[in-house]
């Protein structure tokens, strides 16, 4: 839907097991075909130029997917939308023929409504998108997997693809189980839901909401990153401990030093992730002789705060390119200058205006 809306001129075969949802799909113009996965188009449609594959399907069913795509040779890029990492990076390198070719993703975006009822073409704008290139990912790959991202107005941060379970585990699987609790706890004291329910003010609700998502997605999530997800329940279970020992021992000061920390850190995030002038900043990094420049720029960038409004390859001979990442004025660049030069990067920035971005076919 979101891609459809930027560029009503591509073509997008939607397959999923549900009629009605490609049904829906091809009605509200969200896909220009669409095809159930046993159907001849979809082999057709893959053999036939499709630039990028794109398996948002519950990780179950990624497998089957790989498959088909390995009968078919296909040579494309392959992205995913998945919660966690560690299984689909096992089956891409084992059923995979082309496994290099597979950028792991991860929207940090979604809803709690389940199937095509909770797509919205706006879904992704403002939020994160998380890419996990490594050093066999093709700076052309990523190039062309930045600009789709960007182009339905989601930013993207490049993460090393053996962190992603442990990080996002900390900011989206812990919270949901903590979220679920909350209305737990809520019910088990309700006689009568809707009463107390009633109660419930704004932070309730905002801290619950997405207690409200699939059971069946969120246990399949659970038990794919069971590790990680573990080892975070420990810990918040340590944090409420915390909370809990403070108000036994009647020690306010404690409280109020741990709700003054996480308030503080609340308070850090911003609203809105936008750049506060429109000065864009180019960073040139030559290619040569190595391998993996676009994984380890782009996630050095990321770790600084900075967001990469573009990238292009500058093509110099046959064999020597130039990487040129083009900023918005966020993040700490003089820690990006730092540790490219530290990872050996010779590299040289200068100052763009917008107006010299404009980018010309
Ligand atoms: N719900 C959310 O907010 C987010 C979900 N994700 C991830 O995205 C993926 C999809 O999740 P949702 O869109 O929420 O699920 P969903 O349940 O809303 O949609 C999944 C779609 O896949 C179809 N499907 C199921 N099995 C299939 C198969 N074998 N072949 C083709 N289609 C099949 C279903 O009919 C349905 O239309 C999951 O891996 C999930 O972890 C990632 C970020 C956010
Ligand atoms: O609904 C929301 O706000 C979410 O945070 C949705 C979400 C669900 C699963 C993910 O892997 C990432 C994001």
């Amino acid at each position: 839907a979101a891609y459809r809306a930027q560029c009503p001129e591509s073509e997008v075969l939607g397959v999923d097991i549900s009629p009605e949802t490609n049904a829906s799909a091809l009605e509200r113009g969200w896909v220009t075909a669409a095809a159930e996965p046993g159907d001849a188009s979809f082999e057709e449609f893959v053999k036939g130029g499709c630039e990028i594959v794109v398996i948002a399907t519950p990780i179950a069913a990624v497998d089957e997917y790989f498959e088909r795509l390995s009968a078919w040779d296909y040579r494309g890029v392959v992205t995913d939308t998945a919660s966690t990492k560690a299984h689909i990076l096992a089956a891409a390198c084992e059923l995979l023929p082309h496994p290099h070719n597979f950028v792991p993703g991860h929207p940090m975006a979604g809803s709690e409504v389940n199937g095509i009822e909770g797509a919205r073409a706006d879904l992704f704008k403002g939020a994160h998108w998380i890419l996990c290139p490594d050093e066999n990912t093709a700076a052309e790959h990523f190039q062309l997997l930045h600009e789709v991202i960007t182009s339905i107005g989601a930013r993207v941060i490049s993460l090393p693809r053996e962190d992603h379970d442990e990080a996002v585990a900390v900011v989206s699987h812990v919270p949901h189980i903590i979220a679920s609790s909350l209305v737990e706890l809520a019910s088990r004291h309700a006689d009568d839901q809707q009463a107390l329910f009633r109660l419930a003010a704004g932070g309730f609700k905002d801290s619950t909401r997405i207690a409200a998502g699939s059971p069946k997605l969120w246990c399949g999530i659970a038990f794919d990153n069971a590790a990680a997800l573990s080892r975070g329940l420990a810990e918040i279970r340590d944090i409420v401990g915390q909370f809990a020992q403070a108000l036994e021992a009647g020690d306010r000061e404690a409280m109020t030093a741990l709700l003054s920390h996480a308030a503080e850190a609340r308070r850090a995030l911003p609203a809105a992730w936008v750049p506060s002038t429109e000065k864009l900043l180019e960073v040139r990094i030559p290619m040569e002789d190595r391998k993996g420049v676009v994984a380890e720029a782009t996630t050095i960038a990321s770790q600084a705060g900075c967001n990469i409004q573009s990238i292009e390859i500058d093509h110099i001979t046959e064999d020597s390119a130039v990487l040129s990442l083009v900023l918005t004025d966020e993040g700490d660049v003089g820690q990006l200058s730092a540790q490219l030069i530290k990872a050996g990067f010779s590299v040289s920035f200068s100052p763009l205006s917008p107006k010299e971005h404009t980018h010309v076919e």
